[in-house]
């Protein structure tokens, strides 16, 4: 049996690389970059005294060309033979105790240069040689290597002449851009040139060395907006500094993340949305690392346990700026749970010392309005919850009137943060609103008042039996409301199947029959009567039928509409007939009182 080797095509690579790979065909501009700067580091690493730099030359000729050159370790002709002609070789992963130096190792950056060049061009001399070399690379995978004559000094420069459609990434507004972009907090000095102008790019100091309040000029300046504070971010793992700057405008979780990550000082990505835990959605940061891994596109890092890891860590430092917060500055604490309580909020769910320490400043809706949990707490020792917004609104305005304290647990976190209260504070009870029981806490009729209200009752659970409601009496607050109607989802998902069992064709239908049956006794939404409420008392004492069957008609539907519950056809006809009923009545005692 023959061994073969795999053919590579390269053009098919670089279409690859070019289409999906890279987001944007100036890629090759950091590729460039990294290469001479990985080169400079090689040089210094054999004891060679030297000032590191990369010079980037425009050529205004047709078609456009650039140079590209650095003054480090340079290439022997074995390298090139086996690192820059070997595609997915690279001499940084070869020696394993220095790779953690280099910034590239897949040993593919290169080729991204034929997105926008024919053919690259590279001269160089090797730090340990004296020879110099000249390296023709073509797209259809060959090349050639010449010994130059004339002496070259150590270091390598790349020649790249343009594609026709790709002119711009040669011109010198977009090449100073593209260095800018990905070379700013470079350590070794770049130079840009173009008919004799010079211009250095990289004199900056980055984000992540700056005082706290160079650090927020820099951010007002870069975002044209000021942060409410810097937190410093340090992982030890990773090799991270870095500043997550607070955003002074309120953003939601599924907001896209745009952190800035650089990788040895070179920009990583400035969109990364998950360096940070899912919760820290109230800041941005600028990070660099110098031990996390990226991915061959280097636009990411690689998502491994170390990388994990990091983003842990760095939620410890966002959770100790604000523990130390409160300590300091309490007025900022409050500023900054304001604007972001639902980050806040999801803190304190996932974290027991946050919960602590965050729960008595949060704000949440109750029956008494808009509540901090501090307040709540001075004046309640027993706090329902309800389970769902919708329970919320249908209890809310009469349970106020009840002197009841009622949360609303409908919002992301609140119910477990309201759950979790016992757990700090031990005097405290909370109860999950039952609220198809809710009425059940109103005040009893005395034997009288309900023996005179049964027939009333009776004849009302037999008109509603069809809604799947069931009607009871009692006495509340205010007068003004007549009747309280409370369901929950499984009532409303019960009344779903029955809705979907009379449309249904006869398997489905049995179906829903099975899941009705075997699932679930049959829940009922409650319509409680308030017997403080002087129309439902004369309903009540009515001894006219047609008159109840209207008025308990349209009590219901009436209660259906005011809580914004969805009418079916025959609730609408309903409420359509008891109306139409009343106004007869009206108008025939209005012509009676005529006549
Ligand atoms: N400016 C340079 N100076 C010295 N060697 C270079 C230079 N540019 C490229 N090389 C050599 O060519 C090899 C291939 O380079 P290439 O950019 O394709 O990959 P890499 O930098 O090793 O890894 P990555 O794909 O992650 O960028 C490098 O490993 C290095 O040995």
């Amino acid at each position: 049996m023959n061994n073969m080797n795999f053919q590579v095509n390269l053009q098919g690579i670089i279409d690859l690389l070019s289409n999906h790979l890279y987001s944007d065909p100036g890629v090759f501009i950091r590729e460039l970059l990294q290469n001479g700067i990985d080169a400079i580091t090689g040089r210094k690493r054999l004891g060679h005294t030297f000032e590191g730099q990369i010079k980037v030359e425009l050529f205004t000729s047709t078609p456009r060309r650039m140079s590209f050159s650095d003054n480090g370790l340079g290439l022997t002709q074995t390298d090139i033979e086996l690192f820059l002609a070997r595609i997915g070789s690279s001499i940084k992963k070869e020696n394993l105790d220095t790779s953690d130096d280099f910034i590239g190792h897949f040993g593919v950056g290169i080729l991204s240069c034929f997105v926008i060049s024919e053919e690259i061009v590279l001269i160089t001399r090797s730090a340990v040689s004296e020879e110099g070399l000249e390296w023709r690379g073509r797209p259809d995978g060959t090349y050639s290597l010449k010994t130059l004559t004339k002496k070259v000094p150590i270091g390598t420069t790349v020649y790249l002449s343009a594609k026709p459609e790709y002119e711009e990434y040669f011109e010198y507004y977009q090449v100073s851009n593209l260095l800018n972009k990905y070379g700013e907090y470079l350590p070794t000095p770049i130079v840009l040139s173009e008919d004799n102008y010079n211009m250095n790019i990289n004199e900056s100091s980055p984000p992540w060395l700056m005082s706290k309040k160079e650090a927020m000029e820099y951010v007002e300046r870069t975002d044209y907006s000021t942060p409410i504070d810097i937190i410093p971010l340090h992982s030890h793992l990773g090799g991270v500094t870095g500043i997550a700057h607070i955003l002074p405008y309120a953003v939601s979780l599924q907001d896209e993340k745009k952190h800035r990550v650089y990788l040895k000082n070179m920009l990583l990505s400035d969109k990364m949305s998950n360096i940070l835990p899912s919760w820290a959605f109230f800041v941005n940061s600028i990070i660099n690392t110098t031990s996390l891994k990226p991915t061959a596109s280097r636009e990411g890092f690689q998502e491994n346990d170390l990388f994990h890891a990091v983003c842990d860590e760095l939620g410890v430092c966002i959770k100790r700026y604000l523990i130390e917060l409160v300590d300091k500055d309490m007025d900022l604490f409050q500023q900054i749970i304001r604007i972001h309580y639902v980050s806040l909020k999801t803190m304190a769910v996932e974290d027991d010392a946050l919960y602590e320490l965050f729960i008595r400043h949060l704000k949440f809706e109750t029956s008494y309005g808009d509540m901090k949990m501090d307040d709540i707490l001075k004046d309640h020792t027993t706090i329902l919850v309800t389970a769902s917004l919708d329970e919320f609104r249908q209890i809310a305005r009469v349970a106020k009137a009840q002197e009841l304290m009622v949360i609303n647990g409908g919002y992301v976190h609140d119910l477990d943060l309201v759950r979790n209260l016992t757990q700090v504070e031990p005097h405290i009870t909370v109860e999950v609103l039952d609220i198809l029981k809710f009425s059940n806490r109103f005040e009893e009729l005395d034997n009288e008042d309900h023996a005179l209200t049964q027939p009333f009752l009776k004849y009302a659970s037999h008109l509603l039996e069809k809604f799947q409601c069931q009607p009871l009496v009692r006495w509340f607050e205010p007068s003004e409301i007549p009747v309280m109607y409370n369901t929950n989802q499984e009532v409303n998902f019960f009344r779903l199947t029955e809705e979907s069992e009379k449309v249904a064709n006869p398997l489905f239908s049995d179906i829903v029959l099975v899941i009705k049956d075997e699932l679930y006794e049959k829940p009922y939404a409650k319509l409680c009567f308030n017997y403080n409420n002087v129309m439902v008392r004369k309903a009540m004492e009515s001894s006219d039928l047609t008159l109840q069957k209207a008025s308990i008609e349209l009590f219901y539907t009436q209660a259906l509409l005011l809580g914004n519950h969805p009418m079916g056809p025959e609730e609408l006809r309903l409420m359509n007939d008891s109306l139409l009923h009343f106004m007869n009545r009206g108008f025939e005692n209005a012509n009676g009182a005529l006549q």
